[in-house]
């Protein structure tokens, strides 16, 4: 089952072609990964899923709903989480609240029960605590729950990432370079994490990545992007021995001598 579909989508930016008429259907409960060389598109196809960007032509569509043109908060509210290529955690709060600020979409409590201090909003406050610490537990990083989030190891602070993420319980996660930066142990660490997360949750996850042990490990479809256009798709064997992919990592030369 298909949860996340666009179609002929077009992002211009001046006289640069950022995404040129890409259609990709995401089926539900997978990990999908989108690769390609710099400046091919991948990010601003996540931003465009996303509600960064409002695409010029086409469409996207989370379970079968049109989503263009609404806006960040709202997507975010309709089930679509990202993390950010560079680290965006709010680095003076604690782990904690962080994972509390991304539960916030959840929250019914809004401004005004919080300064009236109306009981059921101390019930769900407390509720949320204890989930976020549940949250925290899952990534492993429950006993750094009081630590300030700048404070924490490059790989713990990713971990962050992702379970403020997971925190507004999505149904589609994006993932943007969730490995960049990390030592060879972080990223068997992510891996095993991903995998985790992909196995006792339904969530469906894009991930971004230029550490092909990663993507050839995790996905289980890959979208290969060149230029803003889409020129391949299919499972790991199937990129890996693709030549239209080898041609754009690689070049016409090392297709050539094979
Ligand atoms: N806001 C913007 N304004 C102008 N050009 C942009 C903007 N965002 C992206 N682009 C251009 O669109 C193209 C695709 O960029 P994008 O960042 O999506 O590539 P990428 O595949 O994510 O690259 P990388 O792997 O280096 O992160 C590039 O030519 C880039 O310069």
């Amino acid at each position: 089952m298909t949860i996340l579909k666009v179609a002929g989508l077009v992002k211009r930016f001046g006289g640069v072609v950022g995404m040129n008429g890409v259609d990709y259907a995401f089926p539900q409960g997978a990990i999908s990964a989108i690769i390609g060389p710099n400046g091919s598109g991948k990010t601003t196809f996540f931003n465009l899923v996303s509600g960064i960007y409002t695409p010029d032509e086409g469409n996207i569509e989370l379970e079968g709903k049109s989503i263009v043109k609404l806006k960040p908060d709202r997507i975010a509210r309709l089930g679509i989480a990202r993390t950010f290529q560079n680290i965006r955690l709010f680095g003076k709060m604690t782990v904690l609240e962080n994972v509390l600020c991304g539960m916030h979409l959840q929250l019914k409590a809004g401004l005004f029960g919080t300064l009236l201090h109306l009981p059921f909003v101390k019930r769900e406050e407390a509720g949320a605590a204890l989930e976020a610490y549940r949250l925290l537990e899952y990534v492993g990083l429950a006993e750094f729950l009081n630590e300030q989030a700048d404070s924490l190891p490059y790989g713990a602070q990713r971990r962050l990432e992702i379970a403020r993420a997971m925190a507004s319980k999505p149904k589609v996660l994006l993932l943007d370079e969730p490995a960049a930066g990390m030592n060879p142990r972080e990223t068997l660490e992510l891996i095993e994490l991903i995998k985790r997360i992909q196995k006792e949750t339904s969530l469906t996850i894009l991930l971004i990545e230029h550490d092909m042990r990663l993507v050839m490990g995790l996905a289980e479809r890959i979208m290969v992007l060149d230029y803003g256009t889409k020129i391949a798709e299919g499972t790991p064997d199937e990129i890996r021995a693709n030549p239209k992919v080898i041609e754009a990592y690689l070049g016409k030369s090392a297709v050539a001598k094979g």
